[in-house]
């Protein structure tokens, strides 16, 4: 069995998921710039670190060495202060978050975005499926407590501020109930 020694984070892990084209990208940088938290772009980290395996000819992309990508994350996410920000959710360990946002749009807008990102074929029907499935949910939903799960609606830039606010005034709160903890 891991032990892991149990140190308690100055600032929580945020997990953001969602089918690509969701919105995490957008929502994660602002969210960044608002509240200082450091954005940890999966998918751009796992390039820079040599964490990709072969090329999936199938799905057009590459496939993950998700333990040499976990080796690498677990000190930064020890120290807490993360906006994680991934399309699949379920092989990052539990202990790692405080609280996990689901990205949700309806299956015209993601077709829309994803054309838009030049995902055609196989890899476009793919994803959108995915969302109508509610794949990326289910899979948090079965990968962490249900109560630390919140789906938000990622349609408009009205919905882009709220998921905002939202998000803030749960840092908020983490921070008023773990201040004096330590
Ligand atoms: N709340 C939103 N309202 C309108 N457009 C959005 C919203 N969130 C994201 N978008 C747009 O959708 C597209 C995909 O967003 P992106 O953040 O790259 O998604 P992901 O990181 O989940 O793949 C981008 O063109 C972005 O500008």
């Amino acid at each position: 069995m891991e032990v892991v020694p149990n140190i308690r984070r100055e600032a929580p892990n945020i997990l953001v998921t969602g089918t690509p084209g969701v919105g995490k990208s957008t929502l994660c940088q602002k969210l960044s710039e608002l509240t200082g938290l450091q954005w940890l772009e999966i998918s751009k980290i796992a390039k820079d670190n040599n964490c990709l395996e072969e090329f999936d000819e199938v799905y057009q992309c590459p496939v993950l060495d998700e333990d040499k990508l976990l080796d690498g994350l677990e000190e930064v996410m020890r120290t807490g202060g993360n906006i994680v920000d991934y399309h699949s959710n379920e092989f990052f360990p539990e202990r790692w978050f405080d609280v996990v946002f689901v990205l949700r749009v309806d299956n015209t807008t993601l077709y829309d975005r994803l054309t838009a990102r030049g995902y055609t074929g196989k890899k476009l029907k793919d994803n959108v499926d995915c969302e109508i499935f509610q794949t990326v949910l289910d899979e948090a939903k079965n990968s962490y407590k249900p109560e630390i799960v919140h789906e938000l609606r990622s349609l408009t830039p009205e919905q882009l501020q709220d998921n905002l606010n939202q998000i803030c005034l749960w840092l908020h709160q983490w921070m008023a109930d773990n201040q004096n903890l330590s």
